[in-house]
């Protein structure tokens, strides 16, 4: 079988990581992990559920375990946005192949996901969104080979760009 290495998308809540995925890995016949799921049935709890009964920085530490000892070749891997704030675990992830940044605007963002305030993010409480926001694009930008724009394309053509990206 040829030596085909993992995909692994990364940024903002909302940027379609864990959507434009499971359309991903068919599309390359890859396999396909949302390490929020890994984390989930680790700890038998949703996400909601973990920030609730610790805290986001908890959560934080759970996500950067679950991505800093994964095994994931040949998978496509749909992280959760705050996967970035685990050197370690981007170590691992990105030892294992490509990582793409899916990079929206914070209008974009905002007029995709109308729950951020009950989506569990991991931030502390009194932190806005802009502030999150401006907070990890460095983050994102450090871990990317490759960064793809997002703004105005529906999932089809987010898929088509990535794919060309990928393949180019
Ligand atoms: N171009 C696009 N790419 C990805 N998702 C899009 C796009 N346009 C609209 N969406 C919608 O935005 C949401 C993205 O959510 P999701 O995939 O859960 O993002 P993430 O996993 O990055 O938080 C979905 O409801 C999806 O249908
Ligand atoms: O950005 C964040 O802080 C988070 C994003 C979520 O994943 P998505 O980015 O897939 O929404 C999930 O990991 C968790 O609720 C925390
Ligand atoms: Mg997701």
């Amino acid at each position: 079988m040829k030596k085909i290495k993992s995909i692994i998308l990364i940024g903002m809540p909302g940027a379609g990581k864990s959507t434009l995925g499971v359309l991903l890995a068919k599309e390359l016949a890859l396999d396909f992990i949302d390490t929020d799921v890994l984390i989930q049935a680790r700890e038998g709890k949703t996400l909601q559920e973990i920030i609730a009964d610790s805290d986001y920085l908890n959560l934080r530490a759970i996500e950067g375990e679950v991505i800093a000892t994964a095994q994931l070749p040949r998978h496509v891997v749909s992280t959760g946005g705050s996967a970035v704030y685990s050197a370690e675990g981007m170590a691992n992830l990105r030892e294992q192949g490509t990582v793409v940044f899916l990079q929206c605007s914070a209008d974009e963002l905002r007029r995709r996901i109308h729950n951020y305030e009950s989506r569990g993010i991991a931030k502390a409480p009194e932190q806005s969104f802009e502030d999150l926001f401006a907070e990890r694009q460095a983050l994102y930008r450090k871990y990317a080979d490759i960064t793809l724009s997002c703004d105005g394309l529906d999932l089809q053509q987010a898929l088509d760009e990535l794919l060309q990206r990928l393949q180019g």
